[in-house]
């Protein structure tokens, strides 16, 4: 079973949470999405209960998601969450308006499940407010830094500003993306991948075919979505070097937001098959055993927003061991601490 990936969605009171967990609700396609709320009010539920989701949804006990929970007890919710029954594909953990993102980063990673992985942190900021806030919380850049993704929202409402604003949240936050939104409208791949999964047959439409956002799949909004983020698949045959790689996935290029692949490596006596799954700053390699007959080889994909693609591919390229000669086996050293 692949780790599933928990993501954070956490931001000031009222700047889009509610609205882009909404948005990723109806946009999941084949995806399912286990969600974790204070507050199920404002979510909508209807896309879940026709896919059958609503087993999966988990409210926590009274107040904030990480200061009246243990992590006892948001383990708990994994497991039931990560039960290979309930098909879940993503959990997005909604942090409350001043829930403390760093905890809960500390819970989802720190936990003992060994099925779920640490999906990201997306920070929500309002462009109206953002100055506001600021001024209020001097701490907020502090809080973005933590971000994988940072999505300036209500972009609609801050048209004259909003490119500034970008920028300037971008002189914040250093290399992390940043995407200007309205109605928290990102592109869900940008976050997880949409598994295939087969329909029935004869399965009827579902009123969550039906919910789903016209608007996200009008040829233009499609375009536009698409626009925001990049990817770049690299494949090569021939291994890579793994301190090369590293410093790669540890000094990515900007914008950089996923990684994801599996790798062979050029050490001597290296025989493993290297799951790869980077989001943000957090990195983890799974070795895994090469499938009988499969082709060795490495696989990556890197997503991001604002990503310069040569730029990426040629990084890409210069990691890979040409020399027929392997590598000393102490290159593998860098690789076994994110294992
Ligand atoms: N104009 C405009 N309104 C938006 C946008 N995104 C969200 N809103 C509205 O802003 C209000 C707050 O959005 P929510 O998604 O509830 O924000 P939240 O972060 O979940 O709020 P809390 O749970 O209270 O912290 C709602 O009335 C939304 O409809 C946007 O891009 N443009």
């Amino acid at each position: 079973m692949t780790p599933i990936p928990v993501i954070i969605v956490a931001g000031f009171l009222g700047s889009g949470k509610t609205t882009l967990l909404n948005h990723l609700l109806r946009n999941s396609g084949s995806a399912r999405i286990g969600v974790v709320v204070n507050d199920f009010g404002a979510i909508n539920i209807d896309s879940m209960l026709v896919a059958g989701q609503v087993d999966s949804m988990v409210s926590l006990g009274g107040g904030c998601v990480c200061c009246a929970v243990d992590v006892s007890e948001l383990d708990e919710l994994f497991d039931k969450l990560a039960h290979p029954n309930s098909e879940i594909d993503v959990i997005i953990v909604e942090a409350s308006g001043l829930a403390e993102p760093k905890n809960l980063i500390r819970m989802v990673v720190g936990s003992a499940n060994k099925h779920i992985t640490y999906g990201g942190l997306v920070e929500v900021v309002d462009a109206v407010e953002f100055d506001a806030t600021r001024t209020r919380h001097p701490e907020v850049a502090q809080q973005l830094r933590l971000a994988d993704l940072v999505i300036v929202n209500k972009a609609d409402r801050a048209p004259a500003s909003v490119a500034s604003l970008v920028n300037e949240v971008r002189r914040l936050v250093g290399q992390i993306p940043v995407v200007a939104t309205t109605n928290a409208r990102i592109d869900p791949t940008l976050l997880f991948d949409r598994p295939k999964r087969q329909k029935e047959i004869g399965a009827q439409l579902t009123l969550d075919d039906i919910l789903r956002d016209d608007h996200d799949h009008s040829a233009e909004n499609h375009r536009h979505l698409h626009d925001e983020y990049e990817s770049v698949s690299f494949a090569s045959t021939a291994p890579l070097d793994p301190r090369a790689l590293l410093e790669l996935l540890e000094d990515p290029p900007p914008g950089l937001f996923r990684a994801k692949g599996f790798v062979a490596f050029a050490a001597r006596g290296e025989n493993r098959k290297f799951l790869l799954h980077k989001v943000g700053r957090y990195i983890r390699f799974t070795p895994m055993r090469w499938a009988k007959g499969e082709q060795r080889g490495s696989q990556l994909v890197l997503i991001g927003t604002g990503l310069d693609v040569d730029a990426a591919l040629e990084r890409l390229a210069a990691t890979v061991h040409d020399d027929a000669e392997p590598l000393h086996p102490q290159t593998m050293l860098g690789i076994g601490v994110y294992v």
